[in-house]
Formats: C-alpha cells, structure tokens, sequence
C-alpha cells in the first residue's frame, strides 16, 4: 500500500511495513532524490506497522541543448562538425540479502523435512570449488560512440546533446535463496552513431579516439558493475554457512556490496574531419558542385550565386575502368568544400572551419573560373589561403581544372590561362617526407591552426615564409566545361593520375619506414 500526498516539492510515503521490503536493495528507485529518510513508528497505529519516508522529486532533467534551435536552421555550416556531448553509463543492478530457506520457520520444521530441505540445496548453481553462485545486479548499459556511414554531420546532436544509457536490472529476489533466482537482467549498450571522420576527445582534454572507418568505435563511458548477493544467517549458524560459500553477510557494512556500482558520466567534445581521398577547392561560383555531380552520383545544391555550398558534400568516384577487374581499388571518395575567399583563413566568408576539412585528402583538384574577370589571380587568392592555413597543403599532389570553357571567354584564354598557371610553382619535389594516405587519415588537431602538426610540419611556420612560386607546379592543367561535359574524361584521367601517384608514393614510403622502425 502506498499513499502519497500530492505536495509539489516533498512527498510524504506511507508504507507498508513489510521490514524486508523496506532494506530490499533496489526497492527505492535511484530516480528520486532521497532528502532524509526517517523511520517513525507512528505511535496511534494499532500495530505500528506504518513507517514515514520523506523524500523530495527530483527534477526530470531537461535536455541541455547548448545551441539556439534557430541558428541551427539558419546557420548549419557553424555547426555541422563540432559538438559537446554528454554521456552517462547506467548504474549497476543492485544484488540482494538473501535467507537459506531451512532458516524460516525452522521451529516447526520436523527433521524428515530438514533433510529434504538440504538435499534440496544441492540443487543450487555451485562453482568449481562447490561454492554456491549467487545472483548478481545486472551491469549497467556502457555507452559507445560509432562511426556510422549513413551519418553525414553532427547537426542533429546539437539538440539532443545528453544521452543516459539504461541501469541495469536488480536481483529479483524475495528474500529467499531458491535455485531458480536470476541474475539481474544487464542493460543494453547505448551506441551513438557519428559521421565517419569524427575525432573523439574528452572536453577541454585528451583525445579519445579517431573513428576513421566505418565501424570504428570507442567505449566512452562504462556501466556500473551489478552488486552482488549476499546470505544473511544468525550467528551461530555463519561458521557452517561459509563452508558452503564465502559470500555470508558479516556485519552491516556489507550492504555496500549488494548496491550496483554508479555508472560514470564524461562530457565529450566531437570533432568531424571529412574523410576524402581528394578535396575540390576555389573561389565560390567556380562550379565545385558541378564538377561533383558530373562525376559522382551527390546531388549538390548548385546555384549561380556564391556560397551555394555550405557544408561539405562527398560523391564516390568509380574505379578507373581500364584496370580491368582491378578497378575497383582506384575508386576514390571527392568533397565539394564551401568557397574559399581571400581572407578565408582569418575567418572570411565561410570561415576557416572549412579550411581543416581537407586535412584529410590525399589530392587537390583547383576548381577555376576561366570566364572570371582574372583567373590565374583567383587562383592565386586560394594557393594563398591554403598556404596561409596549412602550408603543407601546397605540397600535396594537385591538379587544375580550368572550367567553364564552353563560354567564349573561357574558351579563347585557356592556352595562355594554362601556360601562366604551369609558370606558378617549382619542380622541386620537397625534402620533407609527404604525408601519406595513413598519415592523413590519422592526423587531427586539438584546435584549429596547425596544432595537429605532423613531425614532418613543424617547420610550416617557416614554410609560410616562402613564395608560390616556392611550392611544386600542379601536376596538370585541364580545360574543361563539367556544365556542357567538354574534356571531362581528361580531367578524370588527370585527378586518376595524381591518386595512382600517391599511391605509389606511399607504397615506396613503406619499407622505409619500416626498417626505421626496425632500427
Ligand atoms: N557555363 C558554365 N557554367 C557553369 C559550369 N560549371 C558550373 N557552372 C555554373 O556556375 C554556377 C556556380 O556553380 P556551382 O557548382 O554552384 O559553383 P561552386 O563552386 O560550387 O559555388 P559555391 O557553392 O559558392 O562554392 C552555376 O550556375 C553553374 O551552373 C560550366 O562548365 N559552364
């Protein structure tokens, strides 16, 4: 029987006197906050069987959510790839304070029953040593986060930024030792799915883990162990109990081992880093996207004002089909970036946010306006940008498209564009080791700028030093229209070309690095 006057801030429990029900572990729900707890036999009861809890509701908590649901909408692009998150692991089960059956009643009991009582116990579940197994809280559910491909941005985690696993299940006992008593039943996993790319850190602490590839995933916060089970017995009949197993109640500090274990709560910050094999950089307008979804099944938004794009696409490049049945490792992934302008890597624009998206490509495809009022200069704007953000990015293998040759502008420069453009950059192929495909998927930084620096990097605040004209030539220069799809097949074969050459120049960077290793 339970009757509870509606008070807003405190509730007053009358319950039934059941002793046992009041010290069975896990009866009080750890989802109210238990002010004071007080025992009072009220004194007019005919039986004093009543006793008074007083205890105050907690609060359901609300869902923190750290951003304004309207920027969101509004402003997806400063949000999209950053976030903090709360996790909490469940709690532990609670186990129970059981009785041997004979100890009840055992007044009345006649020695015939006795005997068919212990033979009884030999029923209970033993183990290897003979020692009776007794049932255990369920563990509480751990929280997992996972990189999951249909996941694309971490938007949607902004307004549901709290997540609390399930507790694990208690002991289902009634005070009585049986052979069918169960162990508390364990809670799910609670698993978060996150894009591919996303870096896992503890908040304002280290890092936790990279989830790279599908798949990948990371325990972030453990559910609390189940407690266990424990047999209460009357003095005199401990000694003879023990032999049986060790796990009888000695004084009342051993309830602490019946309760479940809490489980523990982190704050986390995520961080998406686009995973791609090439990254499709340039001024707005060039026609990224186009590009994009002329070679890949991604549907971009395209529009012929700037800053169409506002978060990164990625499309799926096709294998090379002249490989035969080999093709299918030349595929490659492409992200379609927001438009850079000058001024990008202070926060112009788009912001540099974008800029730390391709710190993971292997390759970059300059896209170029060729019917823009000066090409080689917009061309010059995003080198500059790059290398004000990264040099490092300069080093990488990149290709030029020249596009939107279908219009007579374009169409007439497109010698001389590309001429100019081959004269920007040295043949030089620089000393420091490039970094290689693993290098890119495993490089990420605590903030932005060049924190994640490579050993390989840590001279770029010199290298910021030096000219374009310092850092390597494009590996190609294509005219195309990827709009009309002139010359797109070139411009395929080229960005082929440049992934063919990281690869090679990976797999020759390997046994290197491994009689380093070695050494
Ligand atoms: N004539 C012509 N127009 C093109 C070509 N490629 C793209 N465009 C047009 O250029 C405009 C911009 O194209 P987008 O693909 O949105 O350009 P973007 O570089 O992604 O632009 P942002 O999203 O601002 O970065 C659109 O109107 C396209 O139709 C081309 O080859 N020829």
């Amino acid at each position: 029987m339970l009757s509870i006057p509606a008070t807003p801030s405190s509730l007053l429990l009358s319950l039934h006197s059941g002793n046992d029900t009041l010290s069975r572990p896990g009866f009080l729900s750890n989802r109210h906050s238990f002010s004071r707890v007080s025992k009072n036999f009220e004194p007019n009861t005919p039986n004093s069987r009543f006793c008074r809890i007083t205890c105050r509701l907690a609060k359901a908590k609300e869902t923190i959510s750290t951003t304004n649901p309207d920027s969101l909408i509004k402003e997806p692009h400063k949000y999209f790839d950053q976030v903090i998150v709360t996790v909490r692991s469940g709690d532990g089960g609670h186990g129970s304070i059981l009785n041997m059956p004979n100890q009840r009643n055992n007044n009345n009991g006649s020695k015939g029953k006795q005997e068919k009582r212990s033979r009884h116990k030999s029923s209970y579940k033993r183990d290897f040593h003979g020692s009776l197994i007794l049932p255990v809280g369920g563990h509480g559910g751990d929280v997992v986060i996972y990189a999951d491909e249909g996941k694309d941005s971490l938007l949607e985690l902004h307004n549901k930024s709290r997540f609390n696993a399930k507790r694990g299940g208690n002991v289902d006992a009634m005070g009585v030792l049986t052979s069918q008593l169960h162990n508390g039943l364990a809670a799910p996993t609670l698993r978060i799915p996150v894009p591919v790319g996303t870096v896992v850190k503890r908040k304002r602490g280290m890092l936790l883990a990279d989830l790279a590839q599908p798949g990948d995933e990371i325990l972030v916060a453990r559910g609390g162990q189940g407690g266990i089970s424990l047999i209460e017995a009357p003095e005199h009949r401990k000694k003879r109990l023990m032999t049986l197993t060790t796990n009888v109640m000695r004084d009342d500090s051993d309830k602490v081992l019946i309760l479940g274990q809490s489980g523990e709560e982190v704050s986390l910050e995520l961080i998406l880093r686009v995973v791609a094999d090439v990254g499709l950089v340039g001024l707005p307008n060039a026609g990224k996207s186009t590009l994009l979804a002329a070679i890949t099944l991604a549907k971009p938004d395209i529009a012929d004002y700037p800053f169409t794009t506002l978060m990164p696409n990625l499309g799926r490049l096709n294998g090379d089909p002249t490989l035969g049945a080999g093709m299918y490792s030349s595929e490659a992934t492409l992200a379609d970036l927001p438009g850079l302008i000058e001024g990008a890597h202070l926060g112009k624009g788009l912001g540099r946010n974008f800029l730390r998206h391709l710190r993971r490509t292997r390759v970059l495809v300059h896209v170029v306006d060729a019917a823009a009022e000066d090409p080689v200069n917009d061309y010059r704007t995003v080198k500059e940008e790059l290398r004000m953000y990264n040099p490092e990015y300069l080093e990488r293998p990149y290709v030029v498209v020249l596009n939107k040759i279908d219009l007579p502008k374009g169409r007439d420069r497109l010698l001389s564009l590309t001429e100019e453009i081959l004269r920007i950059g040295c043949d030089e192929v620089p000393s420091e080791p490039k970094m290689t495909s693993k290098d890119a998927v495993h490089s990420f930084s605590t903030e932005d700028g060049n924190a994640d620096k490579l050993p390989s990097q840590i001279t770029n605040e010199d290298k910021k030093d030096k000219e374009l004209e310092d850092y390597p030539r494009p590996l190609a220069v294509v005219g195309v229209s990827v709009l009309k799809g002139i010359r797109v097949n070139e411009m395929l074969k080229e960005i082929r070309a440049a992934l063919r050459k990281c690869r090679d120049s990976h797999e020759a960077l390997e046994p290197s690095t491994k009689t380093v290793r070695a050494m």
